[in-house]
């Protein structure tokens, strides 16, 4: 779940592209990147590692121009190193730039279509360089020396005809603007929004509203399915549907985990779909224990906080912040390999005692994915004293991998798959297990002020919305990116 950001602005725009990329810290923390277009020059600073530590005060100097844009990487393509870090760059035609935010998922079979058919060379196993290379092939067969807005938008068509999976993103030409677009299911978000300045009108699109709040933009909507908008330098902005069966179906995980609770995604604010988590959680609980001996509800900071507190409320127990978080480690999820999970997990979380001796606990996480933190939890939760450890998660059983820009490749690294509750419960040590109902998490998320019918909820039924996934592709997926594959080929770059 990468983070991108753009802006088209009308002085420098390196320290808000910066700050942008600071409040999408929490979307990816492997690398970070930005490019900002100075006359006809590009200038760029990209590296592996978070925000504050890829761009120093020198690279900061250099990043001059009024439009820019930004990544924040978690891999779901190729490696992890400096070499995948985004903003990817082709010099024809005109210059692009691009960051992207979701995983193609027939980018072999476009990776030789490029080569035999456009002779284009791809020299990274990003998908994102797949995905930059397809719009700039489009956009150069045009063959205009000044491109319209109806250019870039025929060569979006042309995109949409060949790529398939999650994609929202952002890219920059240099001379010209900036082209915001997203996949036809709108996978992946992307929010864009303006802001009055003396000079003139400011632009930004971003993953997430917050970075537009934060940085005093007001969010205009988010870009629909197929959608692309293409702002000019002089501030003119251009839209169009780009493909021919757009149809929204989101990603119904980033309502679980991806996004901050204080932002708004298609119309849906994520703080309210996880108090809604909350509620229909409760429910359950008391459905199946009307007569629960539940002496407290103890959230897993950060993520499980907001539906905590709902938890608590409907079940009428106290609420209890039992788990401090160190604030100076990442989020162990989307860390690359299990060993630093493990380990994270336990330099992140410590219980206060005195909220867990001698008590019935109900813990209560957004998800449980490979089971890392909530073993580690429990356990942790015992060794304070806890009476009993009952676990609830808020979103249903993970089962199945995610191919749109989660990085769950491997079926068998989650924890529910193949397993029923209960042996899940055994498998984590826990004393009882809940999960939310697949039905309630929909209709948690679906509250907001557009209707939406569909979300991709492939990761915990296994129906992929682009519809090419089948096992062939599965498999294919598992033996390149289970952790034990991502571990050699990490020793191999190291050597
Ligand atoms: O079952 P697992 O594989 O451990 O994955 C699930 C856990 O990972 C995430 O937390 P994370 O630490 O990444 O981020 P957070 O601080 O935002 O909760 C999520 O919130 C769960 O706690
Ligand atoms: N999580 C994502 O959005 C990843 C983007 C892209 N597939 C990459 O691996 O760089
Ligand atoms: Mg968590």
């Amino acid at each position: 779940m990468c983070g991108i950001v753009g802006i088209v602005g009308k002085s420098d725009v390196n320290l808000q592209l910066y700050d942008g990329l600071t409040l999408l810290q929490h979307r990816g923390q492997d690398a970070a990147g930005i490019v900002t277009c100075d006359d006809d020059r590009l200038n760029q600073q990209k590296a592996t590692g978070l925000v504050r530590d890829v761009f120093r005060a020198r690279h900061m100097e250099r990043l001059k121009g009024n439009f820019g844009i930004g990544h924040v990487r978690y891999p779901t393509a190729g490696s992890s190193g400096p070499a995948l870090a985004q903003p990817f760059y082709v010099n024809s035609p005109y210059g692009i730039a691009m960051a992207h935010n979701g995983n193609l998922t027939n980018v072999h079979e476009v990776v030789d279509e490029i080569f035999q058919q456009d002779l284009r060379h791809i020299n990274t196993d990003s998908d994102s360089e797949v995905l930059l290379n397809v719009f700039a092939h489009e956009l150069h067969k045009l063959h205009k020396l000044q491109p319209k807005a109806e250019d870039i938008f025929t060569a979006m068509r042309a995109v949409h005809k060949r790529v398939r999976g999650a994609y929202a993103c952002v890219a920059l030409i240099v001379g010209y603007g900036i082209v915001a677009f997203r996949d036809p299911n709108g996978i992946r978000p992307l929010v864009y929004g303006k802001r009055e300045t003396e000079k003139g009108t400011e632009y930004m699109v971003a993953s997430e509203s917050v970075a537009l709040d934060v940085l005093g933009y007001t969010l205009v909507r988010d870009v629909a399915p197929g959608e692309a908008i293409y702002v000019e330098l002089d501030g003119t902005v251009h839209s169009e549907q780009c493909s021919e069966n757009p149809s929204l179906t989101p990603c119904i995980f980033e309502h679980v985990y991806f996004a901050r609770p204080d932002s708004i995604m298609d119309g849906v604010s994520v703080h309210k779909a996880r108090l809604r988590q909350g509620e229909h959680l409760a429910d359950k609980v008391l459905s199946m224990r009307p007569d629960h001996d539940i002496d407290v509800v103890i959230p897993i900071p950060d993520s499980a906080r907001t539906a905590g507190q709902t938890v608590a409320h409907r079940l009428g127990v106290k609420f209890r912040e039992g788990m401090v978080k160190n604030r100076y480690i990442g989020r162990t999820f989307i860390m690359p390999g299990q060993k630093q999970r493990k380990k994270s997990v336990r330099q992140k979380l410590n219980a206060i005692e005195l909220e867990f001796r001698g008590k019935n606990v109900l813990l209560v996480d957004d998800s449980i994915v490979r089971g890392t933190t909530c073993k580690q939890i429990i356990q942790m939760a015992r060794d304070a004293g806890a009476a009993k450890v009952y676990f609830a998660s808020a979103a249903p059983a993970v089962k199945y991998p995610n191919v749109y820009g989660i990085d769950m490749p491997s079926a068998n690294e989650l924890v529910a798959h193949g397993r029923t509750t209960e042996e899940v419960c055994k498998e984590i040590g826990a004393d009882w297990l809940v999960y939310q109902e697949l039905e309630d998490l929909v209709v948690s998320s679906s509250g907001g002020k557009q209707k939406i019918d569909r979300f991709d909820c492939s990761v915990f039924d296994g129906n992929y919305v682009t519809g090419d996934v089948d096992d062939e592709y599965l498999n294919d997926l598992h033996a390149e990116r289970n952790d034990a594959a991502k571990r050699k080929k990490a020793d191999v770059s190291a050597l």
